[in-house]
């Protein structure tokens, strides 16, 4: 499942054409993904999970922290499409906090697996036995994937499924991780919806993804 494609040629819209704050034009080069399509995507998503998970209650496991608002939409729309429907699919939230290797060596705990820095608890053992759904915003060279979907199978759970709301087209691997894929893109670096660059534009709206122009303009780097 490729998800929606978007061409490397895609060239978004313009930033005039919606509303944004005036000093996000210096930054953002463009509207990547409209908030609708996004929303619209998300809630194809849900109905693939109520459709592929047999038991009644699964363990969405959400990964920190470019994925809480594609968790928190993703989670609604199981919960909306399930009132609707006979299939009500109880969903019960955990989080685990990650800093991917790029930022720094920092070993944030005792964790001793290669690439995964866990921020706090690395202690998943509430999967045992369990239907999960591990929840990512993004999935770029998949190393972040990886590491946590091993460090998942040591907890013993019943049956792990992956959503990614973004997935880059740079590596086969990423494709191969995730089971449920909101867009394809091309290689380009996104902020919004809870992406961030350097903690910036977590908050761009909760309606855009965008492509940042120049990133030396954006972050203290
Ligand atoms: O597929 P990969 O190349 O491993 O990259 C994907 C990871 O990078 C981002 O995390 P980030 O380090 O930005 O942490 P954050 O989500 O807290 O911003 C993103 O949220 C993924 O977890
Ligand atoms: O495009 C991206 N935007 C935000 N964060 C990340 C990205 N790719 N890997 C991590």
């Amino acid at each position: 499942k490729r998800g929606i494609v978007i061409k490397d040629d895609w060239p978004g819209y313009s930033l005039d054409l919606f509303t944004y704050p005036e000093h996000y034009h210096h930054d953002i080069e463009n509207v990547y993904i409209p908030h609708g399509i996004i929303m619209d995507r998300i809630e194809r998503l849900a109905r693939y999970v109520m459709d592929d998970f047999e038991d009644s209650k699964i363990v969405v496991l959400c990964v920190l922290k470019g994925g809480y608002k594609f968790c928190s939409d993703l989670v609604e729309f199981i919960k909306i499409l399930g009132r609707s429907s006979n299939r009500y699919l109880e969903t019960r939230v955990e989080f685990i906090r990650l800093k991917s290797y790029l930022v720094g060596k920092l070993v944030l705990n005792d964790q001793s697996t290669e690439d995964l820095h866990i921020i706090g608890s690395s202690d998943l053992s509430f999967l045992r036995g369990k239907s999960v759904l591990v929840v990512e915003a993004i999935v770029d060279t998949g190393k972040t994937m990886m590491a946590l979907l091993k460090h998942v199978e040591t907890f013993g759970p019943k049956m792990v499924k992956v959503a990614g709301l973004l997935v880059k087209r740079v590596s086969n691997m990423a494709g191969s991780l995730t089971d449920y894929v909101g867009f394809e893109i091309p290689n380009r670096f996104v902020v919004g919806y809870a992406l961030d660059y350097n903690e910036y534009f977590r908050d761009l709206n909760v309606t855009h993804l965008n492509i940042s122009r120049t990133s030396k303009k954006i972050g203290f780097l």
